[in-house]
């Protein structure tokens, strides 16, 4: 007999958090019938500021620390987590939410940029932990399985999303250093036995710094790298110069928000080396005024309003006169003026190179049209792959969805694997000397000599998860019958490393009949591309950061987004995490809904998250009226890809609410159908019947409320009881839903 579960269902931010103040709904209400609870925890990225101020607050003010909460439960066997996606704040995006909250009366402390007191430290610290990719890497204590689900990729080909042609003419291409980066600096080790190590800073006096201490287990490889400060500069103005003088458009394409400590650091250097000449003109008055310009240009529009009216407009013409020097700058929005170099949160590489090669290799200039262009990603290791797309594509012009097979992916992420980890363990070098790993007994391990401004960082990486890694590669390779590709570099330090592990561990398994290879980075893309151009599939075991880029690429150029994903994240304890999509939080689709009260999220992720986390409930749980549940909530979502009832992008159709309904009409009539649950079918079945019988009346309920402004007020810290009002506007499906 089964008791009662929870599934831990995440309330993040953006378009997703809108979502599901519809949906959750409609799962809880279908839950109960098999004894599962549906229990929301926020994790959004106003409550994770709240939580790390907690002490300061008010009892009023004080909410539960929602993201410690799951973390500490992913130890648990019997965790099943659904995760949707979240804002992994840039520093603008911080400023906002304080703001946002203060307004709201919680006296948060401002972001303090220059801590000079113990104070200001400490409370930066504090939001330190609360910047970037601060959610992922805590719940993700497994590696992931990412993959097109069958009816999601039958739907693709029967309805191809729109594709760019690629012309064999096109001058669009990736650019990236040929030197002073990670790649050319990366050194390697690993360690045979638990350790602690020490990264030191050695001064030209010969003065030691310890920047940290790191504890080391047996078996887990520690990777070193720099990436010279002045090679960085260097490189910018050589592209914008070889951009100016090809007359092609400019294009920064980095992951400021994920890559919280390093890529800031190199998206400011291009913001100052680009407005070269404001920078110079305005170095010490930007200073005093406070200008970061790691938090983009727009950071120089912000805070010059503290001048007179006549310097702010001596700067905004400079910043003008700089578009007459330099080549086009590819656009966020053309129609408002906002570049790639405004915030660093609006172009992130994963989705950004994508949906550039998605749209014939260009992106948007400032006629609002669209253009070649040079992407721009410093660092060499993964940016060569996107190069050999773009080559690809030019040869043998664009994929086609409808043909297409399809590259599911299985990532290595486990216990921060990888870039994951880096934040803590990454350093702007204040001053010329040596960085070095250091165990013990006062052994190097591994050193670089450094130059002020350089970004230095190390890269831990554990065993156990490279073991479960290989376990899944090779699981997922038998469980589909599909070739699976080991993307691991022959001359990469950090790759050597791993190819001895990947070598010995495939030795744990039966690989009869199993098409398992290692190959280069450049190889095996371009293995997976004849491949998937000739209808075929090939699975990519790879690293962290190829694999939240490949999870977007191909998917892009599957279905169109990587919302549409299937996410799991087998957990190492035992426990299972289901994340919805592949992508982000959609900020445009806020936007919209702001605007015109049309949602257009799609929650296809969120329905086939949910199928499996009740899936895994019945076979953990021996729960037949879960497994059934979830089988029938499969078929309900092919049924609604079949009959096209997935969220428009014009207000007035059908949008995420109307897809909820459809969702809940056909899971219940799947449910009333099934007669492997005699009960189940009786319950169900008067709610399918209303659920029909009212068809029109919804859908015109939910219809009406559209083309007009929605009236949410909050964006950062949403008011759940305004937003269930927006997002549930149809009675008659609400009472219908509340007779279950
Ligand atoms: N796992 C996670 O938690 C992740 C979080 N993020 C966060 O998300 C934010 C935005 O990231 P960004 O990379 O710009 O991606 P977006 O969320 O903006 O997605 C890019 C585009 O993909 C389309 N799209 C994405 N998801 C859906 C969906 N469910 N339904 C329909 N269309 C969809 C939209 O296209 P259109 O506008 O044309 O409709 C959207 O504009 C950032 O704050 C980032 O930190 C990013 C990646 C993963
Ligand atoms: O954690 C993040 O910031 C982004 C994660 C992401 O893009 C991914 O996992 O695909
Ligand atoms: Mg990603």
């Amino acid at each position: 007999m089964s008791t009662k579960q929870t599934i831990y269902y995440t309330f993040t931010d953006e378009a997703p958090a809108l979502a599901t103040a519809s949906l959750l709904p409609i799962f809880g209400a279908f839950a109960k019938e098999a004894d599962i609870e549906l229990k929301l925890t926020d994790i959004s990225l106003a409550s994770r500021v709240i939580s790390a101020f907690a002490d300061r607050l008010p009892a009023d003010k004080q909410a539960e620390d929602g993201l410690k909460f799951l973390g500490d439960l992913t130890a648990d066997p019997e965790a099943n987590i659904v995760k949707l996606p979240n804002i992994s704040a840039s520093l603008p995006q911080l400023y906002a939410t304080i703001k946002e909250l203060n307004a709201e009366g919680y006296g948060l402390p401002e972001y303090p940029e220059n801590p000079q007191t113990d104070e200001e430290k400490e409370v930066q610290a504090r939001y330190a932990k609360v910047l970037g990719s601060a959610v992922n890497p805590v719940l993700r204590q497994g590696n992931s399985d990412r993959r097109a689900p069958a009816a999601v990729k039958s739907y693709a080909r029967k309805h191809p999303h729109s594709m760019g042609k690629w012309s064999k003419t096109s001058t669009s291409h990736a650019d990236y250093m040929r030197g002073g980066d990670f790649f050319s600096s990366e050194q390697s080790i690993t360690t045979d036995v638990d350790q602690t190590v020490r990264l030191e800073f050695v001064g030209q006096d010969g003065s030691v710094e310890v920047k940290k201490s790191l504890p080391l287990v047996a078996g887990e490889v520690l990777d070193s790298m720099n990436m010279s400060c002045k090679k960085l500069r260097v490189f910018f103005e050589e592209t914008l110069q070889d951009a100016k003088e090809n007359n092609i458009m400019w294009s920064l394409h980095v992951k400021a928000t994920m890559m919280k400590v390093s890529h800031p650091i190199v998206f400011g250097h291009a913001v100052t080396v680009f407005y070269k000449d404001v920078f110079e003109k305005y170095g010490e008055l930007f200073n005093e005024i406070g200008v970061n310009p790691r938090n983009g240009l727009g950071s120089v529009y912000d805070k010059i309003q503290s001048l007179p009216e006549a310097k702010q407009a001596e700067i905004k013409q400079a910043i003008q006169d700089v578009y007459n020097t330099r080549p086009e700058l590819a656009m966020v929005d053309s129609d408002k003026g906002i570049t790639n170099l405004h915030v660093p949160s609006d172009v992130i590489v994963d989705a950004s190179m994508p949906a550039m090669i998605r749209n014939s290799g260009k992106m948007w200039g400032r006629d609002g049209k669209a253009h070649d262009a040079k992407a721009v990603m410093p660092e060499s290791t993964y940016a060569r792959i996107y190069q050999e797309t773009i080559n690809f594509c030019k040869t043998n012009g664009a994929f086609d969805p409808v043909t297409m097979g399809t590259v599911p992916n299985v990532g290595l992420m486990a216990q921060k694997a990888e870039e994951y980890g880096s934040h803590d363990k990454t350093f702007e070098m204040t001053d010329d000397g040596v960085m070095r790993v250091v165990d013990a007994n006062g052994n190097v391990l591994m050193q670089h000599n450094v130059e002020k401004g350089d970004i230095w960082r190390a890269c831990q990486t554990k065993d156990a998860p490279i073991r479960d890694w290989v376990k899944l590669g090779v699981t997922r390779a038998r469980q589909s019958n599909t070739p699976a590709v080991f993307w691991l570099e022959e001359d990469r330090a950090h790759d050597i490393q791993l190819r001895k592990k990947v070598e010995l561990y495939l030795k744990d398994h039966d690989l009869e009949g199993l098409d398992i290879r290692i190959m280069p980075y450049n190889e095996a893309i371009r293995f997976s591309m004849e491949r998937i151009i000739r209808g075929k599939d090939t699975i990519s075991v790879t690293g962290n950061v190829l694999r939240d880029y490949l999870t977007d690429l191909f998917p892009i150029m599957e279905l169109g987004t990587s919302a549409k994903m299937l996410s799991i994240v087998p957990m190492l304890n035992g426990g299972g995490m289901y994340e919805t999509g592949a992508g982000g939080s959609a900020p445009k689709h806020v936007q919209q809904l702001v605007n015109e009260n049309h949602l257009r999220w799609d929650s296809l992720g969120e329905f086939l998250a949910v199928a499996v986390s009740f899936e895994e409930l019945g076979i953990k749980h021996n729960n037949a009226k879960a497994k059934i549940l979830a089988k029938c909530l499969d078929t309900a979502t092919g049924k609604l890809l079949d009959n096209n009832k997935s969220p428009s992008r014009k207000a007035g159709e059908i949008d995420n609410r109307g897809s909820h309904f459809y969702l809940a009409l056909y899971w219940s009539q799947e449910l009333a159908a099934q007669t492997e649950d005699a009960g189940l079918a009786a319950k169900f079945a008067p709610l399918a019947k209303q659920l029909a019988d009212n068809e029109d009346k919804i859908v015109e309920e939910l219809a009406a409320v559209q083309g007009k402004p929605s009236g949410l007020s909050g964006y950062y810290h949403m008011d759940l009881k305004e937003v269930a009002k927006i997002m549930r506007p149809s009675t008659t499906f609400n009472d219908a839903l509340a007779t279950l």
